[in-house]
């Protein structure tokens, strides 16, 4: 374990093992929908990877960049499109994957441009759901863990301005002197 981290919540094997079921349970929901997959970056990295092998239906994988954090540890409110898809979402079913729905600001923004874009259907897959973090009504339709309000790192997840400990491979919660 990283010295930096206080306790593992999400081993690899957790993880590896819950992309499998994800994965088989969207194969059977899309199998003749074709959808467009929409990774948010850059916290989906590791997921929509791990995720999309365990897919057996057609899909076609897009990314969005949108920041709210800018680096802390608190939602701004304010959300920012870095980089928008090359894909049109009209007519399409889209999934939009995410790494955590927090305090879902970014969700709901994005889910309503997709509308707005003339999406078919849009629903939502995250690794991870920290409901006490939410701050407004949004739900995501598949979800991998349901997790304590702790801020945490991994598997995508990052912390402060270099966006440090993205690349560990499972989930777990920052020590605090690491924040002061
Ligand atoms: O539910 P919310 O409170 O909106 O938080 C969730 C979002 O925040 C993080 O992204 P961030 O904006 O930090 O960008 P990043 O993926 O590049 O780290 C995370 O990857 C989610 O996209
Ligand atoms: O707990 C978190 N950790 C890292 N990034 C985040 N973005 C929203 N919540 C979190
Ligand atoms: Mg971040």
């Amino acid at each position: 374990m990283h010295n930096d981290i206080k306790e593992i919540l999400v081993t690899e094997e957790q993880i590896r093992e819950k992309c499998k079921e994800l994965g088989s349970v969207l194969s059977e929901d899309y199998k003749n929908k074709k959808p467009l997959v929409v990774g948010l970056l850059k916290g989906c990295v590791p997921f929509i990877g791990d995720l999309a092998k365990n897919i057996s239906a057609y899909i076609q994988i897009d990314y969005m960049d949108v920041s709210s954090y800018h680096g802390g540890t608190q939602s701004s409110g304010e959300i920012r499109i870095l980089k928008d898809l090359s894909t049109s979402v009209k007519g399409r079913h889209v999934i939009i994957a995410e790494d955590i729905v927090d305090t879902g600001r970014t969700l709901k923004e994005v889910i309503s441009l997709f509308e707005s874009r003339g999406a078919l259907s849009v629903r939502v897959v995250t690794l991870l759901d920290k409901p006490e973090g939410r701050i407004v009504d949004i739900e995501a339709d598949y979800i991998g863990f349901t997790i304590p309000k702790a801020f945490v790192v991994g598997y995508g997840l990052d912390y402060g301005e270099y966006e440090f400990y993205r690349n560990l491979p499972y989930v777990g919660v920052l020590k605090e002197e690491v924040y002061s």
